[in-house]
């Protein structure tokens, strides 16, 4: 308990509030479909919704859907509204579990927006990378307990909050999940490299981090990257059923036994924030690195073939 509580006290004081997959839809409708659905996540988007909460304080739980079109990419000012969002679940009385997932079709999130790091300068890269410590200690480290509802792509930093969660569910599809930094040129964070050992084992991730891997649902499945699949459309029941039978344990137990799992893995970037950002700042700077990051950007940029 006491190291969760430390965390937010650092958390206050440094006031940080501040292709892999070609998705290709299997018919002309899909994609229509689809293209509408996203338009409509995208003009929300100009209006600033980057994200619906729906609380259900009878139940005790509530569902967080990530809306910030096209593809629910992290940049700073998305990380700080989560953050003050999961800072506001920390202290609700009422709602003892979150549903995380997304609004947005086949994405669950993109990860990383990657012009957070692309020609990166000093002052916002810091910003950007302090946010998503952030983001990381405050759902990592939740005394709440956090249900992932997985209901797209989820690559990098995406990947990321689904393992900072307490379970896991993936829609089934032609969905891929997974670090997959390596592809980028980048080396995964040691904090996401230990969240994923883990969710998974040392074995697992060894090859998964090295390899950039992106798993499909089933393979993600097969070593527990998530913990069910689910058909899309009973995605969100099934969140709700697991997340029922998690509420009705009891909760300082419960609470401690997570704290006492997690501890560790905390303690280790909470000691060393600002050399991390420093790290992530130099080395997101290279030349290298930033040659990486353009070519990449490119690839993604690339028109997409039609699977007509
Ligand atoms: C010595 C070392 C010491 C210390 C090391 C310290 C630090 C390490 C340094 C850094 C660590 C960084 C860790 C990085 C984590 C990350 O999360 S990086 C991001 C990884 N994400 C991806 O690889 C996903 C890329 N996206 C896709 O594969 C696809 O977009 C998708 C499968 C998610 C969705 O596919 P589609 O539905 O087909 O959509 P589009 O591809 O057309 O995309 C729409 C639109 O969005 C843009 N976009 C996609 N992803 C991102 C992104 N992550 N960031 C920014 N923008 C993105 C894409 O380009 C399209 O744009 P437009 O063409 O429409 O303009």
């Amino acid at each position: 308990m006491s190291i969760i509580k430390s965390a937010f006290r650092v958390l206050r004081f440094g006031s940080a509030k501040n292709q892999l997959f070609s998705l290709e839809s299997k018919t002309c409708r899909a994609f229509s479909v689809c293209n509408k659905l996203r338009q409509d996540a995208s003009d929300a988007n100009a209006s600033k919704i980057n994200f619906y909460v729906d609380e259900n304080k009878e139940k005790g739980y509530a569902i967080l859907k990530l809306n910030k079109g096209p593809v629910n990419s992290l940049n700073l000012e998305f990380l700080t509204e989560l953050n003050i969002q999961l800072e506001k679940f920390e202290e609700s009385k009422e709602i003892k579990g979150v549903i995380l997932t997304s609004s947005i079709p086949n994405i669950f999130s993109a990860g990383l927006d990657i012009m957070e790091m692309y020609q990166i300068k000093q002052d916002r890269g810091s910003q950007f990378w302090t946010a998503l410590q952030e983001t990381w200690i405050k759902l990592y480290g939740s005394n709440k307990i956090y249900i992932a509802a997985i209901n797209g792509h989820s690559p990098a930093g995406g990947c990321l909050l689904s393992i900072s969660c307490d379970y896991r569910i993936m829609s089934k599809g032609p969905y891929k999940i997974g670090l997959n930094e390596t592809l980028l040129g980048i080396k995964a964070p040691f904090w996401f490299r230990d969240t994923m050992i883990n969710t998974i084992g040392y074995r697992e991730t060894e090859k998964a981090l090295q390899l950039g891997k992106l798993y499909s649902s089933e393979e993600a499945l097969a070593v527990n990257l998530v913990d069910e699949l689910a058909d899309s459309k009973d995605l969100i029941t099934k969140a709700e059923e697991q997340m029922s039978k998690w509420c009705a344990i009891p909760t300082v137990a419960r609470e401690l036994t997570k704290s006492s799992m997690r501890r560790d893995t905390l303690s280790k970037l909470i000691a060393q924030r600002e050399a991390d950002t420093q790290s992530f700042i130099e080395f997101t700077q290279r030349d290298s690195i930033q040659k990486s990051l353009r070519m990449y950007l490119e690839s993604l940029k690339k028109p997409k073939k039609s699977s007509a």
